[in-house]
């Protein structure tokens, strides 16, 4: 079967099959291999590569961001907000990466959300622990950190 995420569709025009990522709406023509497994001994990726939609709220450690001066939204809001984003995209509505470089109060939105390779250590535990449990092209619930709440993609 297909990697979490990818479905097998019929191009109109050239009557070949190709392959959709319906989270990450990317599309190519050869079978998508398998997401890295955690090899046999129960070991996770070394690194991992994530694209991330922040919503701050005014318990984060740093209630300010490119978008908000002064962010004073609740936590239940960032929640409610996190929520309807990650809604959207499963539904195809919209692009992780549009939400990402719209809404994210992460500087990262200018990367549609790109965070770039990182490896264990790097990020604040909640975040890290979340990110290093998806298969590529996976979408995490919303995870909770002293900055906020992220919603966190595996791209690679
Ligand atoms: N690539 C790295 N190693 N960069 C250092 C990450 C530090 C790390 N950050 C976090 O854990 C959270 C989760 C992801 C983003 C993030 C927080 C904040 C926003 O929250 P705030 O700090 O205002 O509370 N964004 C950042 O750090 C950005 N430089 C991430 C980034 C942006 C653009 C390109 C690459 C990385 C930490 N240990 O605090």
């Amino acid at each position: 079967e297909l990697p979490k995420g990818w479905e097998k569709r019929l191009s109109r025009s050239t009557g070949q099959h190709y392959y959709l990522n319906i989270y990450t709406k990317e599309s190519q023509w050869d079978v998508p291999n398998k997401p890295a497994q955690p090899c046999d001994n129960g070991d996770s990726p070394e690194e991992v590569q994530c694209s991330h939609i922040l919503v701050k709220h005014a318990e984060s450690r740093r209630p300010s961001s490119w978008r908000e001066q002064n962010i004073t939204r609740s936590k239940e809001e960032a929640l409610d907000l996190v929520k309807s984003y990650r809604e959207q995209i499963v539904t195809g509505k919209t692009t992780f990466s549009e939400i990402a470089s719209k809404y994210s109060d992460c500087s990262s939105a200018k990367r549609g959300g790109d965070l770039g390779p990182f490896g264990r250590g790097a990020m604040q535990k909640p975040f890290e622990q979340a990110a290093f449990a998806l298969k590529v092209g996976e979408l995490s619930s919303p995870v909770h950190t002293d900055s906020g709440v992220h919603i966190i993609e595996r791209t690679a």
